[in-house]
């Protein structure tokens, strides 16, 4: 028989049995209580059918569903089940109310154990890793620490702007470029050439794309290394190149450390270091150089892919909106004055941005209206649990459709506007708006509850500060006859399907 053949019909029996096993367990769960409603998937075709979808297909789907189910429903997709939730309170009630339940994960596709902070089940891994990168990298006083580590970043990017000011500009690649060499010098305390960070923004931007397909191999761990022998080679050269990468750099780094008394003042603490630092409580030791790799990829890939790609789409806005494009100029202008010289040394510095109220809200309303991922990374209970007198079964994944919460007209007026006013509360003392959700969920770009995004501060700076810089540095006019178009393209996160082009004037 061909090998094809016996490959296709062992996929479609542990497929078959995989759904069964499921239904077997959610139909057994301790409480009499039914799933979410959601529409019946035969589960081999089922599975074809949704291998071939992405997110934004998804979301189109899931979309309808809601009118028809309601804000929770079960998805079979054939390898697995999912619930979403469609509704803020309901978020809520699940991420800030009954928080430790609704943390867990999923295991992933790993050689490594899942010691990553996305990865980790919610339990000790977790916490360590995820306390190191909050308080040590993430503290307020590190962050400050990175200022002129940002100036710098900032000089490269308004001088390769400077070097196209009468070319439309594809800016992506330049605001990549950007994030990249910030995030690398984060990670590994060096500011690397052109051709090294260029490497590993390659190297990143691959291992991103290929995780979607990679991630069927978590499916059936074991089958699975024998059904996909290709992408499990593929996933192992990956890994490979990406110690071959960065082994060298946290070497680098470990000389430098002990030489550090040498250059006190100019020593600021790095990812790295906080790793090399680090110690397993349970096995008393510290992390191998392989554990480290791999949260560096981690840092690199949550820092940068998601920052370039708002980035891109607050200014795309700002290109489309003459008029809030000069409504921020303004207020920039009348708290740091007029550009004075054409040096790309000037800048908004980061203790300005607090003084920007309508500069927070432009950033605010860039992440409602295009938040980079449309969903949470999914979640599992850590036990069974009801929720909206539903049961949300310990084997299945939960997630939340944060985008779809963004554009509900009950909460937001005119959803699909992009409107950065309805951000500021004039003339009140009511706090800014609390992007953490953790008074009330309205929109939850980063999540919500004790798996939000640890790295939102980090995030919401590095956006006020570019965006502040690039729009007093200069204005930002459409190309002629090339409307800004805002259709969206799924990549790794949700991307400009026509990347933004635009003719740039300095201000001086
Ligand atoms: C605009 C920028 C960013 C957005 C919109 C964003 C959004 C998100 C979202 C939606 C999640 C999933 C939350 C969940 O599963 O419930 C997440 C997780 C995560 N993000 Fe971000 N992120 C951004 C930037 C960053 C930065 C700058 C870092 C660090 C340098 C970072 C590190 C992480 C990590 C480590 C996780 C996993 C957290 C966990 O599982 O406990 N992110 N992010």
């Amino acid at each position: 028989m061909e090998t094809w053949f016996i490959i296709v019909v062992t996929l479609c029996i542990s497929f078959f049995l995989k759904s069964l096993f499921d239904t077997i367990i959610s139909s057994n769960s301790k409480s009499k209580k039914k799933l979410p409603p959601g529409p019946y998937t035969w589960p081999v075709i089922g599975t074809l059918l949704w291998a071939r979808r992405n997110a934004i297909d998804l979301e189109r789907i899931l979309v309808d569903l809601k009118a028809k189910y309601g804000p929770m429903i079960t998805l079979n997709m054939g390898t697995h089940s999912s619930i979403f939730v469609a509704s803020h309170s309901l978020a809520y009630q699940a991420l800030i109310k009954q928080g430790s339940v609704f943390s867990d994960r999923q295991s992933v596709p790993s050689n490594n154990n899942n010691r990553s902070i996305n990865g980790a089940p919610y339990g000790p891994t977790w916490r360590l890793l995820r306390r190191n990168l909050f308080s040590e990298m993430l503290h307020p006083s590190r962050i400050k620490s990175y200022s002129k580590a940002r100036a710098w970043v900032l000089d490269i990017l308004l001088n390769q702007l400077r070097g196209k000011q009468d070319e439309s500009v594809k800016l992506v690649d330049h605001f990549q470029y950007a994030m990249f060499c910030l995030l690398v010098l984060m990670c590994f305390g060096n500011k690397l050439d052109e051709p090294q960070i260029k490497k590993i923004e390659n190297m990143q931007v691959k291992f991103l794309l290929g995780s979607r397909r990679f991630a069927v191999l978590g499916i059936f761990p074991r089958l699975g290394k024998l059904i996909f022998r290709k992408l499990w080679k593929e996933f192992n050269e990956q890994q490979q190149e990406q110690q071959k990468t960065y082994q060298p750099l946290i070497e680098a780094r470990i000389k430098a450390k002990e030489q550090k008394s040498e250059h006190e003042d100019e020593f600021v603490t790095c990812y790295v270091d906080t790793l090399l630092n680090l110690e397993w409580p349970d096995e008393k030791r510290k992390l191998n150089h392989e554990e480290i790799v791999t949260l560096c990829v981690e840092f690199l890939a949550a820092g940068t892919d998601t920052t370039y790609t708002t980035l891109q789409w607050i200014m795309a806005n700002l290109v489309k909106n003459p008029t809030i494009q000069e409504n921020l100029y303004q207020e920039i202008a009348s708290v740091v004055g007029e550009k004075k010289s054409e040096s790309t040394e000037e800048e908004v510095k980061e203790e300005d941005l607090q003084k920007m109220p309508y500069l927070k809200a432009v950033i605010l309303e860039g992440l409602r209206r295009h938040p980079p991922g449309h969903f949470v990374i999914p979640h599992t209970v850590t036990e069974e649990v009801e929720l909206n007198g539903y049961v949300i079964p310990r084997n299945l994944t939960i997630n939340f459709m944060l985008a779809d919460m963004a554009l509900d007209p009950n909460v937001w007026e005119d959803p699909l506007e992009f409107k950065p006013q309805r951000f500021l509360v004039e003339g009140s003392d009511e706090e800014a708006f609390d992007i953490t959700g953790s008074r009330e969920i309205k929109m939850m770009p980063f999540g919500a509850g004790r798996r939000i995004c640890p790295g939102y501060a980090l995030a919401m700076l590095h956006l006020e500060y570019f965006v502040a810089n690039l729009i007093w540095h200069f204005q930002w006019n459409p190309v002629e006859g090339d409307d800004v178009d805002l259709s969206e393209k799924q990549e790794f996160t949700i991307v400009m399907k026509n990347p933004l082009r635009a003719r740039i004037c300095p201000r001086v």
